[in-house]
């Protein structure tokens, strides 16, 4: 059983496993995890695009007040160290600092592998974020992104204070699906399956289809101001998460280097629109995600050195307001 994504690596190809735990919180009279305030608590690192995810989802929605969020330490160390050789995500400790980390003050947990230990006993998989923890059985509710922000978006309206945003518009739906038909695989997993891979062929191949992808975004965001359409949607969501890590870190990291993102006129005006959304700007932690990376993964860079970077500024203004709401 892989502990970790670096060991997903089967013949040079990288293969991410799907996730374990998969209830769902449901407003469905009788449901085992009906949505209630203060009841689920999302743990995430800022470094996780995934995990990033669900914290703009939480943000955007107004969930904030309802779902706490615990935040881990950026950079990998050892889970038990008298046990095994595991490295996966840390909380912060007492006399630690290391500013947006935080310590698991609601199950004392010292990694995020004590949380998955504590909800499951005989667990082999992977110790992977976001965990939607529930505090009233103690068990994780669900450990898959994208199940974690349909629940954010669907099941809390009557505790979310933004239950009008709707990130999966019924009439988007079938475009929704649609781009992320081919996002996820050759853009979101695509700079995984270069990063991970051990052999050239499998490089190569994740290389080709991630910049195929971006060609092909960047000329739908030439049309419209989102990729879906012209609504902000979980497409973009997902979309974005990937697009603002790359320059920093997928390029070099990854080996991602056919082209920077701030290459493509669209694409880059496009990544700074939605950085200037506060719910998705404010999960943004560089520190976080170039200290996780860099520092996190001893075999793509051994001495865990830091690329100091062209340090962009996401906030620089952009042009995407030419898209009028009247051409959606
Ligand atoms: N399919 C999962 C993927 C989550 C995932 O792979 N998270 C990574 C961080 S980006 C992780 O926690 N990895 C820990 C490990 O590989 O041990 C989701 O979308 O929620």
């Amino acid at each position: 059983m892989s502990r970790t994504s670096l060991h997903e690596t089967h013949d040079g190809e990288f293969k991410r496993k799907e996730s374990e735990f998969r209830h769902f919180i449901s407003r469905e009279p009788g449901a085992e995890f009906p949505p209630e305030a203060d009841r689920y608590h999302l743990y995430i690192s800022y470094a996780c695009p995934w995990a990033s995810r669900c914290l703009a989802f939480l943000k955007l929605k107004g969930l904030d007040h309802a779902i706490g969020v615990t935040v881990t330490k950026p950079k990998w160390g050892e889970t038990k160290p008298s046990v095994d050789d595991h490295h996966g995500w840390m909380f912060l400790e007492d006399g630690e600092d290391v500013p947006g980390a935080m310590k698991d003050s609601l199950n004392n947990a010292k990694s995020i592998r004590d949380l998955y230990e504590i909800a499951s006993t005989g667990y082999t998989g992977k110790y992977t974020v976001p965990v939607l923890w529930d505090i009233k059985t103690m068990r994780i509710v669900n450990n898959e992104s994208s199940e974690i922000t349909k629940m954010f978006n669907d099941e809390f309206n009557d505790i979310a204070k933004h239950p009008e945003v709707d990130l999966f518009p019924e009439h988007l739906k079938a475009s929704i699906d649609s781009v992320n038909s081919w996002t996820y695989n050759a853009i979101n997993n695509g700079v995984y399956r270069c990063g991970f891979a051990t052999k050239q062929k499998p490089y190569e191949e994740a290389f080709n289809q991630l910049f195929e992808a971006l060609d092909r975004c960047e000329e739908i965001l030439s049309k419209q101001r989102y990729i879906a359409g012209n609504e902000l949607t979980e497409a973009d969501i997902r979309l974005f998460m990937t697009l603002i890590r790359f320059d920093e870190v997928y390029v070099v990291h990854f080996k991602t280097n056919k082209k920077f993102i701030r290459e493509y006129p669209n694409l880059f005006n496009y990544t700074k629109d939605l950085f200037q959304v506060p719910g998705i700007g404010a999960t943004v932690n560089m520190y976080h995600i170039k200290h996780h990376y860099y520092g996190s993964h001893p075999s793509i860079n051994p001495f865990g050195i830091v690329p100091v970077g062209q340090k962009i500024d996401y906030s620089a203004p952009h042009d995407r307001d030419r898209f009028s709401k009247e051409s959606a």
